[in-house]
């Protein structure tokens, strides 16, 4: 069978490996924000963690003025419950320095998105400020997800464990039970996009999992079809990041930021 996309880049991602180096400085914000927390009472009436991602190998780069900082402001002022970034190098434009930057930026749960394989790329992200982790199960076996799991909650993270079949889901249900999954509607072998995935993985997943809806999701009818689904928030990239005005992208996605624990008086 030919290589795909996702064994190149985990071919890439061992090799990179080769040359790591831990960062010798210590966490700067030693506050780690809940995405657990931060999904299961979302600023809207549906969850949002918003991406930040400059490139993707489908598509190549997004934008010329792609601005990560500026992109990470406006998502927190448009009520995102998290935010994530892709530090992935060569497939994405991403970098871990990146992720550091936008941490400077907001008071939001960060999730690192790259091919985590190794313990090191995890303290790394826990170094430079992530709160959590993405764990691919398409990645490795899932005695080394589980094992992977264990070292992202050891540094007081969380993990946001992607799935994209019921096969993927079965197994990592049959050795853990992560607390929050993400379905992601990709492929990442052919990159073909499915919404409807989320209705063969859900009645797999039990009800106190938090589901996160990934990739492709452009329209509110596509928010309303994932809650209804049984997802509590979507993972949105390129439709916000292609926006001119990624605040009104928000806006019109998801509705008015919802005002709770207003006492009136
Ligand atoms: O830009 P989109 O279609 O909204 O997708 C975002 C996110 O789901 C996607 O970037 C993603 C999901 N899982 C991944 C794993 C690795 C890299 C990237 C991803």
């Amino acid at each position: 069978m030919s290589e795909t996309i996702l064994d190149q880049i985990l071919r890439t991602k061992a090799n990179e490996l080769e040359e790591f180096r831990r960062p010798t400085f210590d966490r700067e914000q030693p506050e780690i924000y809940s995405l657990k927390k931060a999904l299961s009472r979302p600023k809207h009436r549906f969850g949002l963690i918003a991406e930040i991602k400059e490139a993707s190998p489908s598509k190549g780069v997004f934008r010329p003025d792609f601005n990560a900082e500026h992109l990470a402001r406006t998502y927190a002022a448009s009520g995102a419950d998290a935010i994530s970034v892709l530090t992935d190098r060569v497939y994405f434009h991403g970098s871990i320095e990146r992720l550091r930057s936008v941490r400077r930026e907001v008071r939001l749960p960060i999730l690192r998105k790259d091919f985590i394989i190794d313990e090191r790329q995890i303290e790394e992200a826990y170094l430079c400020g992530a709160d959590a982790v993405l764990l691919i199960a398409g990645a490795m076996d899932t005695k080394r997800l589980h094992h992977l799991y264990l070292t992202v909650k050891g540094f007081g993270l969380e993990a946001l464990v992607e799935v994209h079949s019921r096969q993927e889901a079965e197994a990592v249900l049959d050795r853990f039970t992560p607390e929050i999954v993400g379905i992601n509607n990709r492929d990442l072998k052919t990159f073909r996009t499915d919404l409807h995935v989320i209705e063969r993985i859900r009645p797999l997943i039990p009800q106190s999992v938090l589901i996160v809806s990934e990739s492709g999701v452009q329209t509110p009818t596509d928010i309303q079809f994932l809650q209804k689904s049984g997802a509590d928030a979507a993972l949105i990239g390129e439709t916000l990041i292609r926006s001119d005005a990624p605040e009104k992208k928000i806006e019109a996605l998801y509705g008015k930021v919802v005002i709770r624990d207003a006492t009136p008086n």
